[in-house]
């Protein structure tokens, strides 16, 4: 019924909304929210309201200007009792004049490092009423007479942001097919330097330096959109359970969810910073793109949910998922490996023998946490003190679970599909898993030197490996990010055009700057000229 009223109306944009959850004072902490919606039996409303500056809600998207309704999530009282945090729909302007309604402060919080055009904002109720219906009651309700009825599943209240933390994994590959698209592009039209006096300068992309920056770009792309699209499918899954009562798979969601959130978006901000600094100068102009793209992918790190906590609630359910395991119960597909209790065996350079490292480092650092843990508590700690002083180690034991799951998938996905694929083709995309799982297999040789038996020689072996990958990959490298089909209207980019007039488009974008609208800008005569005249 509520979905019958709200839905239509936002489709057809008559409702412009935003999603007000974070404020002031509390961002991840959601049971800390200050906000309250408390309930007036006598008139069958909400009232609104923020009792501190922490509760103005604070960050919300399009919420400044944009918006005339929003999602207010609030603590909600009812006979006196506080029930917990709750999702009201509440319209904060009006529809004709777009002026805030009575009883709503609404404004934007400022500039900011990215987003500019976000118009992020505050919004604070000064007892401001509105229709028990504006409580969204698809999981809690409120009766006409106050009562409350209880979700059958409090957690659900959080589903919104599981949602797009399973959105924002594709939305990394894509980010990141923009950043190589540009970094690749740009590399294959620079020449610099004389490595041998009687040859012409190079194509910066010949560099093995500048391939070893730009394609763990390309090849993440790929392997976060096989992961996102796994991860979609997962989330379709575990809904269509949840409709039907079932809500036995939710935690294992939410557990993988909030790691590959975190993962991809670290590694996307990380190798969107490297494909901004492998073209020197001209990656630092705003023309390139290049910073804002690094601006809007290190957003995501903080926003629906801060990376570590994310980490934390997935070694949360390793943890928990260990216990289990222990006590012989049956795991969830995703953390099943956990309880592999064989022997480690000798160590293979191949795709099976990183993908299973991955997996014993993983059970091997939870393993370390369980043990740490137990060991504080039997010294009198308590278990949130232990969970702190071990909390280091258990955000890499998520970081270590979630790679051996990116890597699984993409290996797996991009072998099911092969078959279907031209020779050529699946030959290259086989390289992109390979040269993906050798890379993260030499950055993390350290755990892999303490959880499995991989030896020096074997070390050395993956080097030489990920080198000639890099020479393969190399001569499809421009084929690749043309293969993205990312128009140049969307790129937005001076340096990773189609036709690859860099220096012109360059020069062209400098000449629109304000700045060279006249000769001698009038900052002259204002400051020089007095200042050089001693007059200032
Ligand atoms: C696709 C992107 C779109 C466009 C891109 C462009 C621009 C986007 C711009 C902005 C979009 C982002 C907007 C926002 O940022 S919205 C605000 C996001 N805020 C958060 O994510 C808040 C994070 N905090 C939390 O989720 C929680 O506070 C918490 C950290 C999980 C702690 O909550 P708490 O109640 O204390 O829970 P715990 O005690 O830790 O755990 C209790 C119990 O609940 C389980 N749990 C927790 N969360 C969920 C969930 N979401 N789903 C299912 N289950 C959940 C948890 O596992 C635990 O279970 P146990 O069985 O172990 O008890
Ligand atoms: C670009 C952008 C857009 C946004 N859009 C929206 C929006 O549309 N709607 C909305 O509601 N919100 C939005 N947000 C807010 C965002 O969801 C919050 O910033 C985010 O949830 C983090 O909360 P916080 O800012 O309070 O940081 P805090 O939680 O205060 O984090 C600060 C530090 O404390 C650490 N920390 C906190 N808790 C723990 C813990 N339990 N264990 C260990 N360390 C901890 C964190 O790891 C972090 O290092 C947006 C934010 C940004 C940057």
């Amino acid at each position: 019924e509520q979905q019958e009223k709200w839905v239509p109306r936002a489709v057809n944009m008559e409702i412009i909304g935003t999603y007000a959850q974070t404020e002031l004072g509390h961002g991840t902490f959601l049971r800390g929210l200050e906000t309250t919606a408390t309930y007036d039996p006598n008139t069958e409303e909400f009232v609104l309201n923020s009792p501190t500056l922490t509760a103005y809600k604070w960050w919300p998207g399009g919420l400044a200007h944009t918006a005339n309704h929003c999602v207010v999530v609030a603590q909600l009282h009812s006979k006196g009792v506080n029930h917990g945090v709750h999702p009201f729909i509440v319209q904060i302007r009006d529809e004709d004049t777009h002026m805030p309604l009575p009883g709503v402060k609404v404004g934007e919080i400022g500039p900011k490092l990215s987003f500019s055009t976000a118009n992020n904002g505050f919004l604070g109720f000064d007892n401001f009423r509105v229709p028990r219906d504006s409580m969204l009651m698809k999981n809690a309700q409120v009766l006409k007479d106050g009562t409350y009825v209880k979700s059958r599943l409090s957690k659900l209240t959080y589903g919104t942001m599981v949602f797009i933390r399973v959105m924002i994994v594709t939305d990394m590959a894509y980010y990141l097919s923009v950043g190589a698209t540009i970094a690749i592009r740009y590399s294959a039209v620079r020449h610099q330097s004389k490595p041998k006096e009687n040859e012409p300068e190079p194509q910066i992309l010949d560099y093995v330096t500048q391939q070893h920056k730009l394609f763990i770009a390309l090849a993440s792309s790929h392997a976060f959109r096989v992961t996102g699209q796994w991860l979609w499918t997962t989330f379709v899954r575990v809904n269509k359970a949840l409709t039907s009562g079932n809500a036995d798979t939710l935690p294992e969601l939410h557990a993988v969810a909030c790691c590959l959130k975190a993962v991809t978006t670290r590694d996307a901000a990380s190798m969107v910073e490297a494909c901004r600094m492998s073209c020197g100068g001209h990656g630092y102009m705003t023309s390139s793109y290049l910073p804002i793209l690094y601006g809007i992918t290190t957003a995501a790190c903080t926003y629906e949910g801060e990376n570590t906590v994310l980490l934390l609630q997935t070694a949360r359910s390793l943890v928990k998922a260990w216990q289990k395991g222990s006590k012989g119960k049956p795991l969830s597909p995703t953390e099943a490996y956990l309880m592999d209790k064989s022997p480690v065996p000798k160590w293979e350079n191949t795709l099976d023998g990183i993908i299973a490292g991955f997996r014993r480092v993983s059970a091997g650092k939870v393993q370390d946490c369980v043990s740490k843990i137990d060991k504080l508590v039997k010294m009198g700690t308590s278990y949130e003190d232990a969970w702190n002083q071990t909390s280091v180690r258990l955000v890499a034991a998520s970081e270590a679970h979630s790679r051996a799951v990116i890597l699984a998938t993409f290996r797996a996905e991009v072998s099911r599909a092969a078959a279907a694929l031209s020779p050529p083709l699946a030959r290259v995309l086989h390289q992109l898993v390979h040269l993906y799982t050798v890379y993260w297999a030499l950055e993390r040789v350290g755990d892999l030197l303490l959880y499995t038996s991989i030896a020096e020689r074997d070390v050395q072996e993956l080097q030489q490996q990920y080198e000639d990958l890099l020479q393969k990959i190399r001569p499809n490298t421009v084929g690749l990010v043309d293969a993205f089909d990312l128009r140049d209207e969307i790129l937005n980019s001076t340096l990773g055009a189609y036709d690859g007039r860099v220096y012109e488009r360059l020069m062209e974008e400098a000449l629109k700057s304000p700045l060279n609208a006249e000769p001698v800008n009038q900052s002259f005569h204002k400051y020089l000229k007095p200042f050089m005249q001693g007059k200032l």
